[in-house]
């Protein structure tokens, strides 16, 4: 019920609500990504008509496996070498007994995200240690299991694969009603209904996007912004007949568009005039200490035309006194481009208040429910500090930006392409033109001149910046 029809320059029809149907959202983490990216699925199920009971797969008093009629959707990442995260210990032993029968989960529908490095030798080992038990176990999976990359970026999974549960669920659920129907009607009709084939929802997730590869990381440099747009034809098609970042072709530019409910603002800032230090860096990690260490060579292992950029970089760490082993990880804090932060300031109209130290809140009265202020954006810093240590300004922005850039739009063809982006019918285009182009914020701002968004809706939408954890070896 989350998108609702929109003619261009329409407004949302209403729609009717159904009751929200249940499903049960476990997430194992190690660092905290599984638990972020299940708590976007919890946020996003309640414009689906879901509610997502979600849980620690820790929590073991909370649900049971045994019993559980719903659908059935597990993220979980991999950590040491091959491992599933420390908090997923418990229940992995606990599949893992040998004297459970191969039907012990044939009740049990499951759709599984796996999160990992390539980087590592056993990737994604954790979910797919998970999956594979739970297979042996009887239980069918009701989407394909996707398997994220950090490495490249995990949101180039992450979201395709959310996109595409909502309609699984749907189904998983329609199939457990017609089967609960039919087991309260007809109990002998039951037994040839469980073996009936499900109607999966085929996405050949996991094998296609193992394939991507990360765009060379030198086409991201800010100087090179403008010029990757052109670049990837984007902004200056070849005709009008060709589709762009900017321009669309039919049916997409003559169709009515379903585009996705305004995510309701959250957050308000206030700039103050006080002066003062920015918060140390240790303050933005949440375990560990953290230390500033020179970098004292750079050196490029892989030829100019690699698909991926792979550097050596060597840290005098000889003033820092702390003990390490192999296994251990380190983690690595980099800031945002300074150009880039100066651009985006330029673009927000707010070069002059860079060094001002801002207030952030939640605005009084907001209509999102269960609103937070954003832990990653700290109680006193200065807007440069939040735009270069705390944001990731280089994130591909996700669909509910989008529709939020909408409203800060004022040309009328950039509004409505816009639209068109987010929308299910510009759903491919969104596909091409922004997330296997890495479109960043930058290029959107560049791209369509005539959107100037507020500093509070950057921080709504922007997701936080985080440090690359790299392991210890020999
Ligand atoms: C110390 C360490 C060990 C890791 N080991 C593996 C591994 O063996 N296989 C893998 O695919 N990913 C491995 N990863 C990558 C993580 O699974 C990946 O970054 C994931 O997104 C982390 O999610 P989390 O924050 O929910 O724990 C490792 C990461 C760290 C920091």
């Amino acid at each position: 019920a989350g998108a609702a029809p929109l003619r261009p320059g329409g407004h949302p029809a209403v729609m009717c609500c159904e009751s929200k149907r249940r499903f049960l959202l476990l997430y194992a983490t190690q660092k905290g990504q599984a638990k972020a990216i299940a708590e976007e699925i919890w946020q996003q199920a309640g414009a689906h008509g879901l509610e997502a009971d979600m849980h620690c797969i820790s929590e073991m008093d909370k649900y049971n496996l045994e019993t559980e009629k719903d659908p059935v959707v597990i993220v979980i990442s991999t950590t040491g070498t091959g491992e599933p995260p420390d908090t997923a210990r418990k229940f992995v032993k606990k599949i893992q007994d040998k004297t459970l029968p191969p039907d012990h989960f044939a009740h049990l529908q499951y759709g599984l995200l796996g999160l990992g490095d390539s980087e590592y030798m056993f990737f994604c080992n954790g979910g797919r240690t998970v999956d594979r038990r739970l297979q042996e176990l009887g239980a069918q999976h009701f989407y394909d299991t996707g398997l994220a990359d950090d490495c490249v970026g995990l949101e180039l999974v992450v979201d395709p694969w959310i996109d595409g549960l909502w309609l699984a669920l749907k189904e998983a659920l329609q199939l457990q009603k017609e089967k609960e129907g039919m087991n309260n009607a007809v109990s002998a009709v039951s037994s040839s209904l469980s073996t009936a084939p499900h109607a999966v929802h085929e996405l050949k997730l996991s094998s296609e996007v193992q394939n991507l590869k990360l765009e060379d990381e030198e086409a991201r440099g800010s100087d090179t912004l403008s010029q990757k747009l052109d670049d990837i034809n984007h902004v200056a098609p070849a005709g009008d007949a060709e589709p762009s970042l900017v321009h669309s072709v039919p049916p997409v530019s003559q169709s009515a568009l379903n585009i996705p409910a305004l995510p309701p603002e959250y957050i308000e800032v206030e700039f103050q005039d006080t002066q003062g230090e920015n918060p140390h860096l240790s303050s933005l990690i949440s375990e560990g200490r953290t230390f500033e260490v020179p970098v004292t060579k750079a050196v490029q292992l892989t030829r100019e035309d690699a698909v991926k950029t792979a550097l050596l970089l060597e840290l005098d760490i000889a003033d820092t006194a702390f003990e390490y082993q192999p296994g251990d990880a380190f983690c690595v804090m980099c800031p945002n481009n300074v150009s880039e932060v100066e651009k985006l300031l330029h673009i927000l109209g707010l070069s002059e208040k860079g060094d001002n130290f801002v207030c952030v809140k939640v605005k009084q009265g907001t209509k999102k429910k269960g609103a937070v202020r954003p832990q990653h954006i700290p109680e006193r810093s200065t807007l440069k500090f939040i735009l270069t240590w705390c944001l990731e300004i280089r994130a591909i922005p996700k669909k509910a930006f989008l529709r939020a850039l909408v409203e800060c739009t004022s040309d009328a063809g950039e509004k409505r392409r816009l639209q068109e982006l987010c929308s299910r019918q510009g759903a491919s285009d969104y596909t091409h033109f922004i997330r296997d182009s890495n479109v960043c914020l930058l290029d959107l701002l560049h791209a369509f001149p005539s959107c100037k968004p507020s500093l509070s809706l950057l921080i709504e939408h922007l997701p936080k910046l985080q440090a690359r954890s790299y392991s210890v070896s020999r």
